[in-house]
């Protein structure tokens, strides 16, 4: 009897045990959501300050890298850049060239107007562009009297410094904000694109445009789905003494590393913070949802002032695509054409900007750090007919 009753007790006892490490488990896969991203602005501010990460955001591997104390390099004055580099265009060059010697022509068959259209199309002006600038060169070339090379080559400057539209803006937004509690806040320069493009030797780059500018930068390394761009990223800023924000950790949060880098820059009073981003493309929804988030986390600390949009010249109409698929997914402001020197497809300036109707803001002409110009629609042009 008194062992049916202690095998009772033990029946009880190990139904009672299962049953409490079930409700555990249950509580344990019932834990309350994260808090969601989007919250109406005054249930956001009355949870934590504008300034203070978002409690899904984790930033405990992000680290300051303040540049080691040595003598730094003095980059090449950013003035002038395109000029001076302007034989690295002789490829682009090729169709200026081309169209000035087809357009020289004593008189201009219906072959010779089928050539200009193919050499616009081969350096991938795209259709439109090319065919408004052919109705406008048969025009004036028609109206010309007398064919001497001065006016024809003048004529085709003309027409293509209008293709490429020297009325827009392309300024870099580089100057500190002021935030509602009167507190100056650097600007903040969000550079995406795709893996490749020669976007984390821009954000070098860039850095050394600022600088030699006399501008303080921080950089934040949020390309945290390759760890070797964050080392690639902090040697270009310590040899210009500039801080990178970055997490040894690959995978780590973007967001968070962006949002340090931000504040890093805020403390330092820094006029700018330059942010590398990883830019994944297999999947719209996942690019939409990490830049969203990165763009939407800087902004609790500093409006985002620009996002640079790299893109590599020499991968054509693919390129294209490639932007608008980031174009729809951030507001894009301007436009980085990485790899110029190394295509005759020079023609992508114009195309890129029309179909995104944004400007590009900057040019890479080498793989030197200081290969990086400032686009100047003008002498791009002067550039095609050298
Ligand atoms: N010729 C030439 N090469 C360039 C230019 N810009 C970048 N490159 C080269 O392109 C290659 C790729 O550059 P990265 O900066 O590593 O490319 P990325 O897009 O950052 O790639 P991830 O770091 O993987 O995102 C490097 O060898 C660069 O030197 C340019 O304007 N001209």
């Amino acid at each position: 009897m008194t062992d049916q009753l202690w095998a009772v007790l033990a029946v009880v006892l190990v139904v009672l045990a299962g049953g409490t490490a079930a409700l555990t488990a249950g509580v344990r896969r019932r834990r309350p959501p994260a808090l969601p991203e989007e919250r109406p602005a005054s249930v956001a501010t009355a949870e934590a300050p504008a300034d203070t990460l978002p409690p899904e955001v984790d930033d405990s591997d992000v680290v300051v890298e303040e540049p080691p104390a040595v003598e730094t390099e003095r980059p090449a004055p950013v003035a002038g850049r395109m000029v001076r580099l302007r034989e690295r265009l002789s490829r682009s060059g090729t169709i200026g060239r081309s169209l000035l010697s087809i357009l020289s022509r004593e008189s201009l068959t219906e072959e010779d107007w089928e050539e200009i259209e193919e050499t616009l199309l081969l350096a991938d002006v795209g259709i439109g562009p090319t065919t408004e600038l052919m109705d406008r060169l048969r025009t004036r070339v028609q109206v010309l009297g007398t064919k001497d090379a001065a006016s024809v080559r003048e004529i085709l400057r003309e027409e293509l410094l209008q293709l490429v539209d020297p009325t827009m803006d392309r300024t870099l937004r580089t100057a500190q904000g002021v935030g509602d509690d009167g507190a100056p806040h650097p600007a903040t320069i969000l550079v995406v694109g795709v893996n490749g493009t020669g976007k984390t030797t821009t954000v070098g780059k860039l850095a050394r445009v600022l600088v030699a500018e006399d501008l303080e930068v921080v950089l934040g390394a949020a390309d945290t789905f390759r760890a070797a761009a964050a080392d690639q990223l902090q040697t270009w800023g310590e040899r210009v003494g500039v801080t990178t924000v970055r997490s040894d950790r690959e995978g780590a949060d973007p967001a968070a590393v962006a949002f340090d880098a931000v504040q890093a820059g805020r403390t330092a009073g820094a006029d700018v913070v330059l942010v590398d981003t990883a830019g994944r493309l297999q999947n719209k929804a996942d690019l939409m949802g990490e830049l969203g988030k990165i763009k939407r986390v800087i902004s609790r600390q500093a409006p985002v002032s620009e996002v640079l949009l790299v893109l590599d010249a020499t991968t054509g109409q693919n390129g294209l695509r490639q932007a608008q698929v980031f174009a729809e997914v951030v507001d894009v402001t301007g436009i980085v054409l990485t790899k110029l020197d190394g295509t005759a497809k020079g023609g992508i300036v114009v195309a890129v900007q029309r179909e995104l109707g944004v400007p590009v803001k900057l040019v890479g002409l080498g793989e030197g750090a200081d290969d990086l110009a400032p686009f100047v629609a003008e002498d791009f042009v002067e550039a095609l007919l050298a």
